[in-house]
């Protein structure tokens, strides 16, 4: 099934006209399909099959209030990373008891928040970590329930930026740490070790390492819950990768298999934190071209979005398939572009050398799979407002985040009291 099909030769989002969403808030804006979230959701907890599982959807992947409630509604619960994903996730209508709070660098404050709200666990990188919440749940006179994140030294055969569970990495407890780090932990009144946590990282399409992950998660779990220690729940994780181009789509149910196989006759609950897998293919990012200019040694297509709307291009050289909105014939002849926003970075290009049908000012071209790590980590760099997001579902649409205008994005600084004219006694400073 697509969720972008051409009709009546133009591309569409679902059953909406690209054409008529950028009419309405012209370009660039991101625009997401409900139904594609929606059947990533189902298809991930369909391979799960009648596995004790809680699917919290990770938040940092696309954290707008209508994704977010899209998946609650559907019985999806939170994996956060900061006190702002916390709000975010309990205003959309996360419960609380399925949101787990992940991160290396939980600040006492944000434990804070996240005890009163009574969330269903705090994954722990490390004992100072460990020691401060303990400290704020005495404080609150509660106990929090934590989960230990593991390190398992294991390369998760993605790219360097994003991989998380090798040794080197800043994330979890090592291995050989954690039986000393458990008898610490013993000592400490403010918190209660109820589970172990892996992530090994993101966009991962081999599928194996998952396999070496968990098995050392389940051989820590059984080790140490026979040594007596309570535990209940094994956190599994995000970081399935999805198809950016063709061929390159992991497989959900050897991923399933994987998991069922580890945790064979464990019997314990599950917790799993996808988040690109959920709404990466779900979005586009739609933009025009300005300008098509021929240099010596490149053809460029100079569009409207750019690096601070979408910058996985810029930082990790990703790949983004490009879709002209007219809908071209495979015969057509193609030249090669490189498609780049107006920043002054080198660095702002979403495709170097694309073989795309010829392209001409005013096409409007749809970035694919942008749908994760796209609005979220935008900017308004070259002071130039993040590009509006669109929530598509059938025929219906809504503006469910609209442009920021230019006086809000100026608005948001303040003059120091001597920059202010409007502040500014007509007294000289210093006059007696
Ligand atoms: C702890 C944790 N859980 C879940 C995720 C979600 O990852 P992904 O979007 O790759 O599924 C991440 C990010 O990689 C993460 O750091
Ligand atoms: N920002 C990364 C993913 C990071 C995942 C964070 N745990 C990307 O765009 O691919």
């Amino acid at each position: 099934m697509t969720f972008y099909p051409y009709k009546n030769g133009r591309l569409h989002i679902e059953g909406v006209s690209l054409d008529e969403l950028a009419a309405r808030v012209g370009t660039p804006f991101y625009c997401y399909s409900a139904s594609a979230m929606e059947t990533a959701y189902t298809s991930f907890v369909a391979a799960l099959g009648d596995l004790p599982a809680t699917v919290c959807y990770a938040l940092k992947a696309n954290s707008n209030q209508a994704v977010i409630k899209t998946f609650a509604q559907l019985g999806a619960g939170a994996d956060v990373v900061s006190e702002g994903e916390l709000r975010r996730a309990l205003a959309a209508g996360v419960p609380a008891k399925k949101i787990v709070f992940a991160g290396v660098g939980k600040q006492p404050s944000e434990m804070a928040t996240a005890l009163d709200a009574g969330i269903l666990q705090f994954n722990v990188e490390s004992l100072p970590e460990l020691e401060a919440l303990s400290r704020v749940a005495q404080e609150k006179g509660s106990v929090a329930p934590v989960a230990l994140r593991i390190n398992p030294d294991v390369d998760a055969l993605t790219h360097a930026k994003i991989s998380t569970g090798k040794a080197e990495n800043k994330f979890g407890i090592d291995i050989p740490s954690l039986r000393g780090f458990l008898a610490s932990a013993a000592e400490l009144p403010g918190v209660r070790v109820e589970g172990l946590a892996v992530h090994i990282g993101s966009q991962v399409t081999d599928v194996n390492p998952y396999r070496t992950a968990f098995e050392r998660l389940v051989a820590l779990f059984v080790e140490l819950r026979d040594a007596g220690w309570p535990l209940e729940r094994l956190d599994m994780g995000g970081g399935l990768g999805i198809a950016y181009r063709d061929g390159a789509a992991p497989d959900i149910t050897r991923y399933a298999e994987i998991v069922r196989g580890a945790v064979a006759g464990v019997g314990c609950k599950l917790i799993f934190e996808p988040g690109r897998f959920l709404t990466g293919n779900a979005g586009l990012l739609v933009t025009r071209t300005v300008y098509v200019k021929h240099g010596t040694a490149r053809r460029f297509v100079i569009v409207d979005a750019a690096m601070n709307d979408l910058i996985r291009p810029t930082l990790y050289d990703a790949w983004h398939d490009i879709l002209p909105v007219a809908q071209f014939s495979p015969d057509a002849a193609r030249e090669p572009y490189d498609i780049v926003g107006p920043i002054c970075e080198s660095s702002d290009i979403f495709a170097e050398q694309r073989s795309l049908p010829t392209v001409a000012p005013d096409d409007l071209l749809a970035i694919c799979s942008s749908g994760a790590y796209g609005a979220v980590m935008a900017s308004s760099y070259n002071s130039r407002p993040p590009a509006p997001e669109i929530l598509v579902r059938g025929k219906d649409y809504a503006v469910i985040r609209p442009r920021m205008d230019y006086d809000a994005l100026i608005g948001q600084d303040r003059l120091p009291e001597w920059l202010d004219d409007s502040q500014q006694s007509s007294e000289p400073r210093g006059a007696a």
